[in-house]
Formats: C-alpha cells, structure tokens, sequence
C-alpha cells in the first residue's frame, strides 16, 4: 500500500520537552464558520499536520443525547439515563427549545473549553488549543439570530445576555482567545455540504437560515461592526479562509491553507498574545 505523504508541520514538534528551564507557551485560537462550512474537517487537518496542536471539539454528542445524573457513586455513562435530543427538539419546536438549548450549549461549551490541557500540549513548545466554535458564536451568532427570528422572547434573551456576561467575566479569562479562524463560504456551499452529510436533525434547514447565520458571521468577524461586550474580543486578531473550494482530496490546496495558518499563529506569537 502507497504510504500518503504527510501534510507539512504547522508548528516543529517538542524538541525541548525535557529541558526543566524551558517555558512553553499555548496559544488559543477559535475556528468560527457557517453550519458544515467544514470546521471539524478543518480541525482533524490541523490537528494531523503538527503534534502541538489539540482540538476541543464543540459537544454536540451531549446535545444529541441529554442524560440524567443521578449523582450516584456510579456515575458510569451507561448508569445514566437518556432524556432527549436537544439538537432535534430544538431544531423542531424551536419556539419551545431555543432558550433551553442556548443555555445547555453555552453551558457545555465553557465545561469542555475549561478541561486541563493534556500534559503532552502543556510540554510541548508554541502549542495551539483549537476550540470548534466559542462562547462568542453562541451569543452573537446563535442566540441572537434566534432573537431576531422571535424564538427567544426578549425576557429570555436578556436572562441570556446577563448571565452570558457574568459566565464570561468570571472564567473568561481561562478560555481567552488569541485569534480566531473564520472559515468563510457561500450559505449554498454550506447547504450541499449539510445535504452531504446528512445529519438528521438538519434535514429541514433552509438556505435562509444560513444566509442568516452568514450575515452575522460577516458582521461580527469581517465587517466588524456588531457590538460586543468584552474588551479582549474587539480587537482579537482574525484570519479569514475561503473554504468554497473542495480541499480534501488536494494535498495542495490543504498545504497553502496550513501555511496561511502557520504564519497566523507566528504572528499571535510574535505579538505577544499566547498565554
Ligand atoms: N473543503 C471541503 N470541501 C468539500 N467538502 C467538505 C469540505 N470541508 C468539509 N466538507 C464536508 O462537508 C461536510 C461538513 O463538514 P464538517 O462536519 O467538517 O462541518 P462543520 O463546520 O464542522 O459542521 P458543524 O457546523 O455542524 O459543526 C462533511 O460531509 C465534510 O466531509
Ligand atoms: N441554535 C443553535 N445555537 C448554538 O449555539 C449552536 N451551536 C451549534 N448549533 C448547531 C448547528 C449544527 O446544526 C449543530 C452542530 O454545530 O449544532 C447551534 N444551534
């Protein structure tokens, strides 16, 4: 079998890894993007091309299956009792299901965002922590298009905003972002690649509600022009990656991407933003 050549290093792996003097620094970066734009395809790309380099993934298992604890001894996941799909639910009733799933995905985002980095990215020099999406697309992106589309009433968005706030000025710090990566593609692009996958809870979605989700994603991360509420995010530095094109297949594209990458996080380095 012909061995595949492998993508080219983002980021030279630990070479001082048991030098006690060393101090290695970690950098966080989140991937932002339209539904299917390709994040978590992106990730396993970026995570494959280097070793310093680790994916929090967004939680959208615990989405797809809420289950009871009991807070028994046996806290084992087949102890624990199903209780729904919140991803469908929502997707379904949306005027019933928005607030409590803005609340359950926020919740969920900032638990998986603030578990321990691994002891191996801890040691290993110019490491990234990529996140899939960030508390900041769960309010300005999600829960706000839910505002506009009347699915959150306006007491609810503002227990959202509130609560939002404190959660964020109080661990914010923890799962600050250096950078963000905006992948970028026409909602069309977005609505064959959900068609692709075939997920079943978004097999009603429609390109309006992409072009929504668009709109805002161009706001916030390009246009720059939505309002947002910490200080740190106004300026963030922000690399911006068309992902029209089909890349999985084409080791030249994947590697003119991981280079535009790798210089983004120089530069986050060189600024003095990593951690
Ligand atoms: N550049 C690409 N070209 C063609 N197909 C792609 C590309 N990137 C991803 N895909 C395909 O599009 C679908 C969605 O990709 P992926 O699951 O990575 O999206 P995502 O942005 O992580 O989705 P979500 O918003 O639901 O988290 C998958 O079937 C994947 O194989
Ligand atoms: N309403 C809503 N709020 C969120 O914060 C949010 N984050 C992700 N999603 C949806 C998009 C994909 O279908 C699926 C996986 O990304 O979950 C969300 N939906």
């Amino acid at each position: 079998m012909g061995s595949r050549p492998r993508p080219k290093r983002l980021c030279p792996a630990a070479a001082s890894v048991q030098n006690p003097l060393h101090t290695p620094r970690l950098t966080r970066v989140a991937i932002e993007g339209n539904i299917a734009v390709g994040k978590s395809t992106f990730a396993k790309m970026l995570e494959m091309s280097t070793a310093a380099c680790e994916v929090v993934h967004e939680p959208i298992a615990k989405w797809q299956n809420i289950r009871a604890s009991n807070h028994s001894e046996d806290s084992s996941s087949s102890a624990l009792k199903s209780t729904g799909n919140l991803l469908q639910m929502m997707y379904e009733d949306p005027h019933r299901w928005s607030y409590t799933f803005q609340s359950y995905s926020c919740m969920s985002r900032i638990e998986a965002q603030l578990k321990p980095v691994s002891a191996r990215l801890l040691n290993t020099e110019n490491s990234v922590q990529i996140f899939e999406r960030s508390v900041y697309s769960d309010r300005y992106i999600f829960a706000s298009n839910m505002y506009d589309l009347g699915y959150l009433n306006e007491t609810e968005w503002t227990i959202y905003q509130d609560w939002h706030t404190y959660l964020i000025n109080q661990f914010g710090n923890r799962i600050a972002l250096e950078g963000i990566i905006y992948l970028q593609a026409s909602p069309e692009k977005c609505l064959e690649r959900i068609q692709q996958r075939a997920r079943v809870e978004e097999k009603e979605i429609q390109v309006n509600y992409l072009q929504q989700l668009h709109d805002k994603h161009e706001d916030w991360l390009v246009k720059r022009t939505m309002e947002v509420h910490f200080d740190h995010l106004k300026n963030v530095p922000m690399l911006v990656l068309d992902m029209n094109e089909d890349f999985e297949e084409d080791k030249l594209k994947q590697n003119k991407l991981l280079e535009q990458v790798k210089n983004f996080m120089h530069s986050l380095r060189l600024d003095g933003r990593s951690l």
